[in-house]
């Protein structure tokens, strides 16, 4: 990545790449990143959709792998120029244990880490959250916030924990010397929700919605502010992220970075209106319709129901103490970091964003995609 080599092809690898996120990263790189040579898709489980990829003229490598095993992170690493980190055990129902959270999340991006130094590679992107910094659990607003703004970061959920403490790892490692001698860049991205063309738990409540005969009930205020970004903006940050890691890594190096656009402030089920009402759902009641102290004790039963049934089965709705906790805390940030350090703008618009977000539930709706 010389200035004298502008022509120079770039070997990427996206972990995760098969992931919801991760496939929109992957395309995007196809589409916009000039000086790509080499694209090497890195996940648990490949997606079929990667072999239509293997036709264009970028070459594509797609590698079954796993992040908690160093070796083959290491293989996939080898010879790359940059690491977009993506992978991760997204899991705030309580499917998997603690544990497994940590092994994959904090274990695995140890791993990344590890191999980009050992094998020579400079540049590393991490997919990170705004859950590093919140809801925290004393239900404190963080309103339209920044990078910068103080906020009281208290974890106790697994997921949480294990993005913040791989955050960390990541940052910490801005600087370290890889093999050659130079010294590895490194910075982490925070999306808040990300909403967008495979976005399974919004097909899930269009799917809700349908068999309860086109009607979802309002549970969280209207006045609850919940972030959220369209993917394809993401997608584009972790592009744009990568390829000026270089160029501006006195900048860039070590930083956090919250992934925004122009998606409005909204509650959480407002904000999923936006796409489920053309998709022909109402949501019932200008006010939640069960008081708040119910929710919290619905929570509650559905968390020592998923403790008891354990044994025999696993029972993981959406519903328990820390979504309603995130759901109903005012979570926004407001922030040009991005824009200032590596010239960021939203690809998508809002209407662009909305309009290709509903096409899609659409048609995920209706099928069994
Ligand atoms: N979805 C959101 O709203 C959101 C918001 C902020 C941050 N994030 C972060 O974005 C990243 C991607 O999230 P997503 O929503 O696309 O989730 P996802 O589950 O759709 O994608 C994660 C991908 O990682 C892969 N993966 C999981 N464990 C692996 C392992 N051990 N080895 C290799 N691959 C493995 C999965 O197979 C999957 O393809 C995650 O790091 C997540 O923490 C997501
Ligand atoms: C009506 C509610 C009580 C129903 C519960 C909704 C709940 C499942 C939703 C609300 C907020 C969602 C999280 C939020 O958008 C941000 C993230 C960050 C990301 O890193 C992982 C996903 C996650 C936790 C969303 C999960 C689903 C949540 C909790």
């Amino acid at each position: 990545m010389a200035d004298s080599a502008q022509a120079q092809k770039l070997v990427y690898l996206v972990t995760g790449g098969c992931g919801f996120l991760g496939e929109h990263v992957v395309r995007m790189l196809l589409q916009r990143e000039p000086r790509l040579g080499e694209l090497r898709v890195f996940d648990r489980h490949l997606g079929p959709w990667l072999e239509e990829l293997k036709t264009g003229p970028v070459r594509v490598t797609a590698i079954q792998g796993d992040v908690t095993e160093a070796h083959e992170v290491a293989a996939a690493v080898a010879g790359a120029h940059v690491v977009i980190h993506t992978a991760g055990l997204v899991d705030v129902f309580g499917r998997a244990s603690p544990e497994t959270i940590h092994e994959v999340n904090v274990q695995g991006t140890r791993n990344v880490i590890e191999a980009c130094v050992q094998t020579g590679t400079r540049f590393l992107v991490y997919t990170s959250s705004m859950e590093v910094v919140g809801p925290n659990t004393k239900g404190h607003p963080f309103y339209r916030g920044n990078e910068d703004t103080l906020y009281e970061a208290a974890h106790r959920h697994p997921y949480p924990c294990s993005k913040a403490l791989a955050e960390r790892l990541v940052l910490e490692a801005n600087g370290r010397e890889v093999h050659g001698g130079l010294p590895l860049v490194t910075c982490a991205l925070r999306p808040t929700g990300i909403y967008g063309e495979g976005h399974q738990i919004m097909r899930d409540f269009y799917r809700q919605g349908l068999r309860l005969g086109g009607w979802l009930f309002r549970a969280i205020p209207a006045s609850v502010e919940h972030g959220r970004v369209y993917v394809g903006n993401v997608a584009w940050m972790h592009v744009l992220a990568a390829r000026e890691l270089e160029r501006r890594a006195a900048l860039m190096g070590g930083q956090v970075y919250f992934c925004y656009d122009g998606s409005p402030y909204k509650s959480y089920e407002d904000f999923n209106m936006e796409f489920l009402g053309p998709c022909g759902l109402q949501l019932v009641g200008a006010r939640p319709l069960l008081p708040y102290w119910l929710l919290v004790f619905l929570a509650a039963l559905n968390a020592l129901l998923q403790w008891l049934l354990r044994p025999l089965v696993l029972y993981a709705p959406l519903l328990n103490p820390y979504t309603l906790a995130v759901a109903n805390t005012t979570f926004t940030v407001s922030t040009d970091k991005a824009q200032r350090h590596f010239g960021y703008e939203p690809l998508f618009s809002w209407e662009d964003s909305r309009t290709r977000t509903i096409l899609w539930v659409q048609a995920a709706g209706s099928s069994a995609q």
